[in-house]
């Protein structure tokens, strides 16, 4: 079966994924990165996201090669700009920047991407990508010249979402941005998560299982940690539990 295809059975029986993000620009050395690998195997992490919305470094595609040889775990390219290309992942989160208005990173870097796409074997994953606003400017909202949405403006978000989905992107991403203070309100995802019914990605500032969880409970169905790993490794082991529970009690009631 496709990720995607993955993704909506998943969704459709209300079950959970975890998804761990790996700035190749914070990797310095490959022992660290294999504890981290180690760590997403123990804890049965569902995908690896790798991507950054500045890389300074030559690490992207090494990073990429020793996570397909050392873990089974399905490598989804998660793109800050269109030279974030390695046909050795398994898929790439094609974003379209819909929560901003500049057209670079609505349209204008997937014309860039195409014909590099079309060549790979990369599965697509087309999706709405949606910054919401978390207090200090984040390197993706800066980087990509855009404002994030309001985060007490839910009709707002809701309405993205929609024109999002209706445009026919098969996944939504509310991103608060990464190392964000504030993840987002659990008002915007039940929102989002009522107007829609793809694939619902939520990440940025979940640095804490009761942050985590109020994300779980609003509607999120793949929950992203990025930073938070490199400061509190429980806090992987206690976000896979409480998902694998949640997942194994769907299953009781089958
Ligand atoms: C068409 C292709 C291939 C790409 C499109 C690219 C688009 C539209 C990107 C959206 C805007 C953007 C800059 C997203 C960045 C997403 C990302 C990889 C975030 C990871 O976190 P960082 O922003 O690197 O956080 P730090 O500041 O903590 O490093
Ligand atoms: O690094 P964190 O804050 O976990 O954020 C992950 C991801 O959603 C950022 O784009
Ligand atoms: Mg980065």
């Amino acid at each position: 079966m496709s990720l995607l295809g993955q993704l909506e059975k998943n969704k459709a029986c209300n079950k959970k994924s975890l998804a761990v993000l790996i700035d190749p620009d914070k990797i310095d050395e490959v022992t660290h990165l294999m504890q981290t690998l180690h760590l997403c195997v123990e804890n049965r992490v569902d995908y690896i996201f790798v991507g950054g919305s500045l890389i300074t470094n030559d690490n992207f595609s090494k990073v990429i090669a020793l996570i397909k040889s050392n873990t089974d775990i399905p490598v989804l390219i998660f793109p800050g700009n269109n030279i974030q290309i390695d046909s050795n992942a398994d898929g790439i989160l094609l974003l379209s920047l819909i929560s901003g208005r500049n057209p670079e990173f609505l349209i204008g870097q997937h014309v860039l991407a195409a014909p590099i796409l079309k060549k790979s074997k990369l599965e697509i994953i087309p999706m709405g990508y949606m910054l919401v606003n978390s207090g200090p400017a984040t390197s993706a909202s800066y980087m990509s010249n855009t404002t994030p949405i309001p985060s007490d403006k839910t009709t707002i978000a809701a309405c993205t979402a929609m024109a999002g989905e209706m445009l026919g992107l098969k996944t939504i991403y509310l991103d608060a941005g990464s190392g964000a203070l504030t993840p987002i309100p659990q008002k915007i995802i039940t929102k989002v998560s009522r107007s829609t019914s793809v694939p619902l990605v939520v990440g940025g500032g979940l640095n804490s299982i009761s942050k985590v969880n109020l994300a779980l409970e609003a509607g999120a169905d793949v929950i992203v940690i990025g930073n938070a790993l490199e400061k509190d490794q429980n806090l992987l082991i206690e976000v896979s539990e409480k998902i694998h529970s949640m997942n194994a009690a769907l299953d009781v009631h089958q």
